[in-house]
């Protein structure tokens, strides 16, 4: 499923108009009679929800199954069984159009729920004679057939009396900045009426390419996104104000999108997994493969203090099945852990003060990494003096895979863009892991910022430096120097607690190890940390409960 900005929208929706002739407003009628259909189907699971008594249905639904394969459908007729909603005389919708063509979807939904029976008020937010083209048309056409209609002009409330429901038709992917003067009070009556609102393509307010929430904002159950996902709905906080997301086609085929722009972002779903990236989902391995097969990962992590990180980084590397884990650790931590994963290799390799890193270590590392396939550094290593040289030592010297986390991320954040110099004498692939506050110290911006523009920042930073990006939090994003960018949707918000992050590491190395490539690795690591998190989640009492440890249990 392809995510897309305004832009590539409105070029997709010029080429299938100039290139192919379809009448632009045969597209606007598709769009507003898909969500005409939404909110249909919304008012029939209501009326079907009022049918019982006291939560019990009068007559069970397995029953009436039953009862209707018995009988058959041979001889039946059926009407348009969407579109003529029975029993929703007792609806009625307000419309808020805004003069652009999110209006005009408006306007033809407020067409087919006239026609379904449902009462319509039209609420414009300026004079109608400034719609334009198709939506000025359907103007015409609702105004002919007696639709109700106000003009809200700013003066008084509008108290939404007698609604069972509101359509928000304000502004699409054509606004700008925060909502102006009559959108804004609209928005802010619309949310304070306690009726459930439906937005047309994106809640108006929001910004339609980051994700990011103007003041004021709708607030909506639903969201009827029209032909293609926006990158706003797929982030927070514009995620949340969209309510459960629905996408309808319009007729603006999606694989028009594939290779047309400089990046292409995906939703991360099985599908892209299997097809895009060809990753087999049942990760069949050969008969006679063994533990040198799947490979060999040098976790370089840990102090005495933060311990559970190297822990947990090399038991998810073994759970995502690399054949071999070895922890390269400090010398004084080495007698602390003896056991505490007995399937892990231990190699002493620093000898600083109280269990710490210090830089003498580098060859010692280099070293270590001859005999490994994939080498990840960072989880629980703390900062020592001279930590950035000492990373991009090992960052020139060791040509593995590499999975850079935590403290390592801030040794290069310090190190800036002039840590990649060396970026031409690698050529294994480096996957980088932050979460968004790291992600700030490495593009330089505050956190806020990248939280406010996650996709760009990602896809920026990748195409910048070469590594490929998996920018952590609730929707990570995974960023491919090549333009591509995925959009996870496994996990949960029971997963923000510690050590989640060092599991992450670990299953990525591991996948890598096992010889994915770092596209592959990293998404199907996200994908799969999160898929984990939520068995997990199951397994207990309330996903709150859910620790680091847990998941990697259900990898
Ligand atoms: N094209 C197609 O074929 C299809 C398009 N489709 C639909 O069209 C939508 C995009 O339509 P659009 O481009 O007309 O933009 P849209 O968001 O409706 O309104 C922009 C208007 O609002 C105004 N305005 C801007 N910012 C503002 C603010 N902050 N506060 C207040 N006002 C503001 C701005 O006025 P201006 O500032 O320029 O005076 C401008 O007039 C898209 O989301 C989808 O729903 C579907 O039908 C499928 C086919
Ligand atoms: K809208």
């Amino acid at each position: 499923m392809y995510v897309v900005t305004a832009d590539q929208m409105r070029e997709l929706d010029e080429y299938v108009i100039e290139s192919w002739g379809v009448p632009s407003v045969s597209l606007m009628e598709n769009a507003g009679k898909a969500l005409a259909e939404e909110v249909l189907h919304l008012c029939q699971n209501r009326q079907s929800k009022e049918q019982t008594v006291n939560g019990n249905p009068l007559i069970s639904t397995e029953a009436r199954a039953a009862f209707d394969r018995w009988k058959g459908t041979r001889g039946q007729i059926s009407n348009d069984a969407v579109l003529r909603g029975e029993k929703v005389c007792a609806e009625h919708w307000y419309i808020l159009v805004g003069k652009g063509n999110n209006g005009g979807d408006g306007l033809v939904a407020a067409r087919h729920l006239w026609e379904a029976g449902i009462g319509i008020t039209l609420v414009f937010a300026g004079s109608p004679k400034e719609l334009r083209e198709e939506a000025l048309l359907e103007y015409h056409t609702a105004e002919s057939m007696g639709i109700p209609s106000i003009l809200f002009t700013g003066q008084g409330d509008l108290t939404f009396a007698g609604g069972t429901g509101i359509i928000d038709a304000l502004l699409g992917t054509g606004s700008k900045g925060a909502p102006r003067n009559t959108y804004a009070s609209l928005i802010q009556a619309a949310n304070g009426s306690g009726l459930p609102i439906i937005s047309a393509d994106i809640p108006s307010g929001l910004n339609a390419d980051t994700g990011a929430l103007y003041e004021p904002h709708i607030r909506a159950e639903m969201t009827v996104c029209f032909a293609l996902l926006k990158r706003g709905l797929t982030q927070f906080p514009g995620a949340d104000a969209a309510g459960h997301i629905k996408v309808r086609s319009v007729g603006i085929p999606p694989q028009l999108a594939e290779g047309r722009f400089r990046e292409t972002v995906y939703l991360l779903t099985k599908d892209i997994l299997s097809e895009k990236l060809k990753v087999d989902l049942t990760q069949r391995r050969a008969e006679d493969g063994h533990k040198g097969t799947y490979g060999h990962v040098l976790l370089v992590a840990g102090t005495l203090a933060m311990s559970g990180a190297g822990l947990l980084s090399c038991r998810a590397a073994l759970r995502s099945g690399s054949g071999l884990a070895t922890w390269a650790l400090p010398s004084e931590l080495l007698p602390h852990v003896i056991g505490a994963v007995p399937e892990l290799m231990l190699a002493a390799a620093a000898d600083g003060p109280q269990g710490t890193w210090n830089r003498v270590s580098a060859q010692n590392i280099i070293k270590l990494a001859e005999s490994r396939d994939v080498i990840a550094i960072g989880p629980g290593l703390g900062r020592f003096e001279e930590d950035t040289a000492w990373l991009s030592q090992i960052y020139k010297e060791v040509d593995l895979p590499m999975v850079i986390d935590a403290d390592g991320l801030n040794m290069l954040a310090e190190g800036g863009l002039d840590f990649f110099e060396h970026k031409r004498c690698r050529k294994a692939p480096v996957i980088l892991t932050p979460h968004p506050g790291e992600m700030a110290r490495l593009a330089g911006v505050s956190t806020k910022e990248i939280q406010q523009n996650r996709i760009d920042h990602a896809l920026s930073y990748s195409a910048k430096t070469g590594v490929t990006l998996v920018l952590k939090g609730s929707r990570t994003v995974i960023a491919t120097p090549e333009g591509n960018a995925y959009i996870n949707m496994t996990g949960h918000a029971g997963m923000g607690t510690g050590g989640t992050g060092d599991a992450l590491t670990g299953i990525i190395a591991g996948l890598l190890a096992q010889g994915y490539s770092a596209e592959q690795a990293a998404v199907f690591g996200v994908y799969q940390h999160g898929k984990a998190g939520e068995t997990a989640a199951m397994m207990r009492a309330h996903p709150a409960g859910v620790m680091a440890g847990d998941l990697i249990e259900y990898l």
